[in-house]
């Protein structure tokens, strides 16, 4: 048996293992996704950050080794570099392209429109330009992230990467403008948090009429001095896939069509040996 078909039969068998409810929705979503996106012509894919995510490699991988021949995955950052490499897949970096096929990436919570909040694992730059470069960019969570209006279900707040040294300003400024920002501090570590691209993270709360309207919240944030990038992604998903506890799966695309998935096969319809 080759290293790739050892590695195949492993995310195989994790496939058919069962999981409890939050992770088995993950699981389900990451899997209807990478049926519906990730086809043999594919050749180069953004692989997201977060819980969710190792869930779409176990299901590229399910693809097998003529699928995955040819293609290279980026990553959003230092954990989905991890799975790229443990899963055996080839790993390219964000400056040797400038687009790719498709995106698939988790989310923090996601609107009606589509728009989300992202960042809760502080990747949230990385994933806008894996987001911006993609032909086809899609999110991927559970039922719990499914909501009408952002900031729901996701109480921590919008998620904003800042050079270190301008912290304090723009939590000034983003007090000014209404929010109630907190610097976002390490759980094992004394201080704040560092993104892997050494800024910190501003986890700022916003009334309900500014998360209305997240494409202006997003501008208005963006244009403070010292901010990197914003938690809020508009106007760049083509559909969400959200894992339900009955074993569905929930796409909600662009335009506002909703479809429900009754079940997700075990294999994948393309793999091969
Ligand atoms: O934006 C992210 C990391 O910066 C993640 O995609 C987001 O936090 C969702 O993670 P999970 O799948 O664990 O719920």
């Amino acid at each position: 048996m080759t290293a790739a078909s050892v590695l195949r039969l492993a995310h195989t068998t994790a496939s058919k293992m069962s999981l409890s409810g939050v992770e088995a929705a993950k699981r389900l979503a990451a899997y209807a996704a990478v049926d519906r996106h990730i086809g043999l012509e594919h050749k180069l894919i953004g692989i997201g950050s977060g819980s969710t995510v190792p869930y779409v490699v176990d299901r590229i991988v399910q693809q097998g080794p003529k699928a995955n021949a040819g293609r290279v995955f980026l990553p959003t950052g230092f954990q989905s570099k991890e799975l790229i490499i443990k899963a055996g897949l080839a790993l390219g970096d964000v400056d040797q392209y400038t687009r790719l096929d498709v995106t698939i990436d988790g989310a923090d919570e996601v609107d009606s429109n589509l728009n989300s909040i992202k960042g809760g694992g502080a990747c949230q730059l990385r994933e806008k330009v894996l987001a911006d470069m993609a032909d086809t960019w899609v999110m991927v969570a559970d039922y719990r992230k499914n909501s009408e209006v952002l900031g729901t279900n996701w109480k921590q707040g919008v998620p904003i990467e800042v050079v270190p040294f301008a912290y304090a300003q723009v939590l000034a400024t983003l007090t000014k403008q209404g929010g109630t920002p907190t610097l976002r501090m390490g759980k094992a570590k004394a201080g704040p948090v560092v993104s892997d691209n050494g800024n910190f993270i501003i986890d700022a709360v916003f009334p309900k009429d500014q998360m209305l309207k997240p494409a202006e919240l997003l501008v208005r944030i963006k244009l403070i001095t010292g901010v990197v990038e914003v938690g809020l992604f508009t106007d760049l998903a083509k559909a969400a896939y959200f894992g339900n506890e009955d074993g569905s799966v929930t796409v909600r695309a662009l335009g506002g069509k909703t479809e429900k998935i009754a079940s997700v096969p075990d294999v994948p319809a393309i793999a091969s040996l």
